[in-house]
């Protein structure tokens, strides 16, 4: 645009969430991006003068809003398995365990073949992206190369993405899906420097042990040993469904909840996000907030395996990290959108059984959507709301395209505009995609 260091400058309606507040909706506000897609002002648009001297803009420049537009910041998926989003929307007639063993494993030991990794995770990076996603941490699956393909198909989209080489040395009903112990702490360790040597700005590696039954201790002790020495993130399952809590109890006798078994083996740190948690203890959930350790709600994987409701309420009450994950393939939906919905409905669903409970607003849905997820990965100093020194990562949300599924309504005030959108919208209303100031939607 001009010079100072002002790429572009955006005026009209912003919502995002703060520290204080789980929804602000800013009518008329400026927000100008950098050259290096940082965020460099957000303020009233009274104030858009002194920012047009300050900041060396001409207002000429300004790009403005539709009345029916908004932007809000990209949403945060703190939980999705790329390699199965080859079979989301179906098989969802089995528990977890069974679920696993008889459809998940058999596909994602086809991820050696790098084509086919290429079709889907190709696919499953474009769709996220449309549907709103500019983070997501993914599970991949055992095969090194293929994980790495995913980290360079994040890349060149541009999506913002942490990426699990998934480690799992037991496994007694698929047995050719597996690593030995050895060539998992090895692989991963060559999944890791590679992916680092790479230095894709916004794409990095998570360690991944799939969950504490498909692990040996030794590979935990291993997988912590390595977390800790790269300073890296770590994801995993934790608590998801009962016969799996019963199994962990009889794998680890010696740990004193599925929580311990992590804590024991160095992989609860303040860079830990385990998903579901649907049966945490009060105790368990302490020794999160105390390790500073995350959980991811997934409730449509959490209603579509049977697998249990998260109690979401209870988590914050114990001041734990949360976000919201799609879960793909556990989960049917992509859409971060439909995290948001399920949440709420989740929390309402167990009002219906306790009277006590408080719901979760859609304001604070829209909240673990965006700054609670990026605080989950422990990325809240460079995404999930519109702080200026953050990247700009965002949403431009229309909610009069054509076919859109929303109606509105005289007098359908920016605050009611998102709400409609959050219940009602879908990828169609999202017309631009921003991650770290560059356009990534619609695909150059
Ligand atoms: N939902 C879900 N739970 C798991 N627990 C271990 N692996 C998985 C998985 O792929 N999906
Ligand atoms: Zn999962």
């Amino acid at each position: 645009m001009s010079s100072g260091g002002v790429a572009r400058v955006y005026r009209g309606a912003f919502a995002h969430s703060t520290r204080d507040s789980a929804l602000r909706v800013l009518t008329d506000f400026v927000l100008g991006v950098n050259e290096q897609g940082k965020i460099i002002f957000f303020e009233d648009g009274q104030n858009v003068e002194s920012l047009s001297h300050q900041w060396g803009f001409e207002t000429s420049d300004i790009e403005w809003l539709e009345p029916h537009e908004f932007f809000m910041p990209g949403m945060v998926d703190t939980h999705i398995h790329a390699p199965q989003y080859a079979y989301s929307g179906t098989h969802l007639d089995l528990p977890l365990l069974d679920w696993l063993n008889i459809y998940t494993f058999p596909v994602e030991s086809r991820y050696e073949d790098l084509d086919f990794a290429t079709d889907v995770y190709t696919k499953v990076v474009k769709r996220t992206l449309c549907n709103g996603t500019t983070t997501a941490c993914y599970f991949a699956t055992i095969h090194t190369d293929a994980s790495l393909l995913l980290g360079q198909i994040a890349d060149d989209f541009g999506q913002r993405a942490l990426i699990g080489k998934v480690c799992m040395d037991c496994n007694s009903m698929v047995p050719n899906y597996k690593e030995q112990t050895e060539e998992c702490k090895d692989e991963t360790d060559r999944f890791i420097h590679e992916l680092l040597k790479k230095k894709y700005a916004l794409v990095k590696p998570v360690v991944t042990p799939r969950f504490a039954i498909s692990c040996s201790s030794s590979l935990l002790s291993n997988l912590g040993k390595i977390a800790k020495n790269n300073d890296l993130h770590i994801q995993s399952h934790i608590s998801e469904n009962k016969e799996e809590v019963q199994f962990v109890k009889e794998l680890f006798p010696d740990c004193t909840s599925y929580t311990d078994v992590y804590v024991k083996h160095g992989l609860l740190t303040n860079k830990t996000v385990m998903a579901h948690g649907c049966y945490l203890t009060d105790e368990e959930l302490m020794i999160f907030h105390e390790k500073g350790a995350a959980v991811s709600h997934c409730p449509n994987s959490n209603i579509s395996l049977i697998s249990g409701l998260l109690n979401a309420r209870n988590v914050l009450n114990h001041k734990v990290k949360l976000g919201l994950g799609t879960d793909v393939a556990g989960g049917y939906s992509p859409s971060m959108l439909d995290a948001i919905r399920r949440a709420v409905d989740t929390s309402k669903a167990l009002c219906i059984q306790d009277a006590e409970l408080q719901p979760l607003s859609y304001k604070e849905a829209f909240r673990l959507a965006t700054l609670g997820g990026s605080e989950v990965l422990s990325l809240d100093d460079c995404t999930g709301n519109f702080e200026v020194g953050k990247d700009f990562d965002a949403l431009r949300v229309n909610i009069c395209v054509p076919g859109s599924p929303i109606d509105l309504f005289p007098g359908d005030d920016p605050e009611v505009i998102l709400e409609k959108f959050l219940n009602l919208g879908d990828d169609r209303n999202i017309v631009e995609v921003y991650v770290a100031g560059k356009q990534v939607v619609p695909f150059s």
